[in-house]
């Protein structure tokens, strides 16, 4: 996967088919609310492992009852790429089973 950085028109687009997810600067976010801290828990540790599997890591933090993504590619000096996107896309579809929104 290209890990060529996107422009800021670009990932904007592409962001729209991403619900709650924004573009912040460098890096694009998104806070997901879950029904209890143990909910926020394992949906941690389901990204965590979508992470290793892609090899590609957010910041991801855990609060009571929220869990916080915010990412760009290291490897491309800091920018957005496809690797970004395919991370959020993969979280989306995983979040909602945990009771995310
Ligand atoms: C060596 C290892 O493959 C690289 O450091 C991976 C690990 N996870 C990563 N995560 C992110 N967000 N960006 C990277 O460039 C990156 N590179």
């Amino acid at each position: 996967m290209s890990a060529e950085p996107l422009s800021r028109t670009e990932t904007e687009h592409r962001l729209e088919s991403l619900p709650g997810w924004a573009l912040e600067g460098d890096r694009i976010t998104r806070t997901y609310r879950l029904p209890s801290h143990l909910a926020a828990a394992a949906l941690t540790m389901h990204i965590a492992r979508i992470q290793e599997e892609l090899n590609h890591h957010s910041e991801l933090t855990l609060g009571y009852n929220t869990v916080a993504l915010s990412v760009h590619t290291h490897d491309a000096g800091g920018a957005v790429t496809e690797k970004d996107l395919e991370l959020a896309t993969r979280v989306a579809a995983a979040a909602p089973d945990h009771g995310a929104v």
